[in-house]
């Protein structure tokens, strides 16, 4: 018989996403080289720090097509440039799972595209559950000024796949124009 998981319940706090149990993976901006737009305000601002753009749990959870991973991601405020702070985003390395976000708070959007060229950009606000379709990469981005919390489940066998978005990015950005959210052309996008 196969060992599966036990029953368990893990405490997230609501307003910063954080846990008692189990350790947060952190990026920097320094672990974000090629993936915003402004190449010179990337530069300028990693001399100066090296902030923490977000972080998140992933429960150490066996990686069985029966389990489901979860955890909360935390994305902080903050912008290179006019593009806001945001997590790399990826596919699943098994390209046809889904995925669900429920944010628990701040605001911003989950960008979506798969590689048909169809792409979406949910609104995220406390409440919102967004779903991830099978082939569609996402990531997070916050367009507030307090942490973009939220908590995501998906099938624990899917696995993480970056490949061209390292190179590349997203179709679109999402950019801080006049003070408000905008949703751009990536001029860096080749098809
Ligand atoms: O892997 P990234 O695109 O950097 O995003 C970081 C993390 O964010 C989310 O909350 C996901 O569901 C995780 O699976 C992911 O690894
Ligand atoms: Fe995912």
């Amino acid at each position: 018989m196969q060992h599966f998981s036990q029953p368990f319940t893990q405490l997230f706090d609501l307003k910063n996403g954080l846990s008692d149990k189990g350790e947060t993976t952190n990026r920097y901006l320094s672990n974000m080289k090629g993936m915003y737009a402004d190449q010179g305000a990337y530069e300028e601002a990693i001399a100066h720090d090296n902030p923490l753009v977000y972080e998140f749990y992933e429960l150490k959870l066996p990686e069985h097509p029966g389990e489901l991973l979860f955890g909360t991601s935390i994305v902080y405020p903050g912008k290179v440039g006019n593009e806001y702070y945001m997590t790399k985003g990826h596919f699943h390395s098994i390209l046809e799972t889904g995925e669900v976000y429920y944010c628990l708070s701040g605001e911003g959007y989950l960008l979506l595209e798969n590689p048909e060229g169809e792409w979406s950009a949910e609104r995220f606000t406390p409440g919102a559950a967004v779903y991830v379709p099978p082939r569609y990469a996402h990531r997070s981005i916050n367009t507030g000024n307090e942490p973009l919390v939220t908590f995501f489940v998906f099938r624990a066998d899917a696995g993480h796949e970056y490949g061209l978005i390292e190179q590349q990015g997203f179709r679109k950005l999402i950019v801080e124009e006049n003070g408000a959210s905008s949703i751009i052309d990536n001029p860096k996008w080749i098809e």
